[in-house]
C-alpha cells in the first residue's frame, strides 16, 4: 500500500519529510561501478564498450556494428506501420513548433557612453543524446531530445540506445530520421555516456549530452559533467496529481500508474482535499495492477513511493506541491488555471482534467526531459536553450574607452593586477597624446 498523509493528523510534518527525503536512486554502489565503467572505457576504447554491452545488454558488437548502418535503418523503418509512422510525424511537427517558439534572440546596443554591449546565441557543435532502453524503448524521448538540438543549429547529432538482446523499436530509428539525427549507436548505460563524452576509435566525442536514463545513466553524466556539458539529471519519473473530489477515479488512477510503470523507483502521488475520493483513488490503482501488463514495474513503484495526502483545502495542496517540487503536476480542480499561479515549483504543469500527463509525454508539443529529485525548485525542463551558448559583445570607440577605461583601471589596481590596469592605460596614454 502507499502511504497515506493527513495533514490534519499529529506526525503530519515527520510523514511527509519521509516522504520527500525517501531514497529513490544512486545509491554509493551504482556510482562505484560506474566510476570503474568510465575507466575502461577511457583507457580501452571500444573493446570496453562492446565487452559492457554484452555484459549488460546481452548483445555481441564489433567496432563496425556499434552504430547503425543506413541499410539497417531503413529496413528497419520500412516496416514501420502507417498508423505508428502518422503519429510519430505529428509529435515530431507539435514538438518542433513549440520547440521553435523559444529560440533567443541576440542583442546589440550603444550605451550612454558610445560602447556597443551585446550577446550572440550561438549551437554547441556536436551533441549526444542517451535515449533509454533498458526497461522500455522511447521512441518519444528521441524527439525530445534531438528536436530542439535541430532547431538550435546543432550540426552533429549522435544518439545512443542500448538495444537489449538485439531488439531494436524500429520507431526509435524512425524518430530519430524524423529528427535530423546523424548517427546512432546501439549502446546505452555508463559505457554509451563514456564514449559519447571521451571518443572511442568508433564514437567521436560530443560537447553536449542530454537524455533521461536510469540511475547508471545518470551517475555517468555526473561524472563526465564539465569535460562535457550535461542538461541535467533526469531520474526516475514522478507524478503528483492535485484534485478535488469531482474526478474521475480511474482516471487519476491511471495517471499515476502511467508513471510508475516507468520504473521501480517512480513516484506517483495524489494530494486531495476529500479522503473518501483519496481512497476512491487508490482502490482504483489496486484494480488497475490487477490487470495491467507492467504491474511488475508499477506495483512496487505505487507500494513503495506512492502517497495519498488529504489537506485541508486546495491552497494546502499548492503548499505541499511547492515542497514537493514534482517533475509532473496535474491540476485537477474546477479552477486550474488560478491554482496553478500558487503552484511554482514544478517541471511540467497540465492543466484540467482533460490533460492527462502522457499527453505530455508525447504529443502536446513541451519537452518531456524535465527536472526530478525535487530540483525543478531551480531548474527547468529540456529546451532549445541547452544547446545554446550564449556569448558577450564588447566594442568600445575611443570616446567610450576614455569614458570608463579610467575606473576599469582603478579596479584593477585594488585588485593588485598590474598587466589589466597597464592594458587600459596604454590605450588610454595614446589616445591622449
Ligand atoms: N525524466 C525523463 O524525461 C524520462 C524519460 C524517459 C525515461 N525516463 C526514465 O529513464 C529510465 C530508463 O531506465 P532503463 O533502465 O529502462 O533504461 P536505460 O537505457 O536508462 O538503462 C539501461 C542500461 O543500464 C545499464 N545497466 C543496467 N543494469 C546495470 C548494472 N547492474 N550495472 C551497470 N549498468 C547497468 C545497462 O548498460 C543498460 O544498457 C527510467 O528510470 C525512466 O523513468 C525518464
Ligand atoms: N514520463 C517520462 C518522463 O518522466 C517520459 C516518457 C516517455 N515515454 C513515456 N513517457
Ligand atoms: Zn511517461
Amino acid at each position: 500500500m502507499p502511504v497515506f498523509l493527513d495533514t490534519t493528523a499529529p506526525g503530519f510534518e515527520a510523514e511527509f519529510s519521509a516522504l520527500l527525503s525517501a531514497k529513490r536512486e544512486d545509491s554509493p554502489d551504482v556510482d562505484a561501478v560506474v566510476s570503474g565503467i568510465i575507466a575502461d572505457v577511457r583507457s580501452r576504447g571500444d573493446a570496453a564498450v562492446i565487452e559492457l554491452t554484452s555484459k549488460f545488454d546481452r548483445l555481441d558488437l564489433t567496432p563496425e556494428t556499434l552504430a547503425f548502418s543506413r541499410d539497417e535503418i531503413d529496413m528497419a523503418v520500412g516496416d514501420v506501420t502507417p498508423d505508428d509512422r502518422a503519429a510519430l510525424e505529428l509529435a515530431a511537427d507539435r514538438i518542433r513548433a513549440y520547440h521553435q517558439k523559444q529560440m533567443p534572440e541576440d542583442a546589440s546596443w550603444q550605451d550612454a557612453c558610445g560602447a556597443t554591449l551585446g550577446w550572440r546565441w550561438t549551437p554547441v557543435s556536436a551533441a549526444g543524446l542517451y535515449v533509454p532502453g533498458g526497461l522500455a524503448s522511447y521512441p518519444s524521448s528521441v524527439l525530445m531530445n534531438a528536436i530542439p538540438a535541430k532547431v538550435a543549429g546543432v550540426e552533429r547529432l549522435a544518439i545512443t540506445v542500448p538495444t537489449p538482446d538485439g531488439a531494436v523499436n524500429p520507431l526509435v530509428l524512425l524518430a530519430a530520421q524524423l529528427s535530423g539525427v546523424d548517427e546512432i549507436y546501439r549502446i546505452g548505460g555508463a559505457q554509451a555516456i563514456a564514449a559519447l563524452a571521451y571518443g572511442t576509435d568508433a564514437v567521436a566525442p560530443v560537447d553536449k549530452i542530454t537524455g533521461p536514463g536510469n540511475a547508471f545513466v545518470a551517475a555517468a553524466k555526473r561524472r563526465v559533467f564539465g569535460k562535457v556539458g550535461i542538461d541535467m539529471i533526469a531520474g526516475p519519473s514522478e507524478i503528483l496529481v492535485i484534485a478535488d473530489k469531482d474526478n474521475n477515479a480511474d482516471w487519476l488512477a491511471l495517471d499515476l500508474l502511467s508513471q510508475a510503470e516507468h520504473d521501480e523507483s517512480a513516484q506517483s502521488i495524489l494530494i486531495t482535499d476529500d479522503a473518501a475520493f483519496g481512497r476512491a483513488v487508490a482502490d482504483a490503482v489496486e484494480t488497475r495492477l490487477q490487470t495491467l501488463e507492467r504491474a511488475a514495474i508499477a506495483g512496487p513503484s505505487w507500494r513503495d513511493f506512492g502517497a495519498v495526502i488529504t489537506v485541508r483545502s486546495l491552497d494546502e495542496a499548492a503548499e505541499l506541491s511547492n515542497r514537493i517540487a514534482p517533475e509532473h503536476l496535474e491540476l485537477c480542480v474546477a479552477d486550474p488555471v488560478a491554482l496553478s499561479q500558487n503552484t511554482v515549483h514544478a517541471g511540467a504543469i497540465f492543466l484540467g482534467q482533460y490533460t492527462p500527463e502522457a499527453i505530455g509525454d508525447y504529443i502536446g508539443g513541451p519537452n518531456h526531459v524535465l527536472p526530478t529529485a525535487r530540483s525543478a525548485r531551480f531548474s527547468s525542463g529540456l529546451s532549445v536553450m541547452d544547446f545554446l551558448k550564449r556569448t558577450t559583445l564588447s566594442q568600445m570607440t575611443p570616446a567610450a574607452l576614455r569614458a570608463i577605461g579610467p575606473s576599469a583601471e582603478t579596479l584593477a589596481q585594488s585588485e593588485s593586477l598590474e598587466a589589466h590596469g597597464l592594458s587600459v592605460r596604454a590605450r588610454l596614454d595614446q589616445l591622449n597624446r
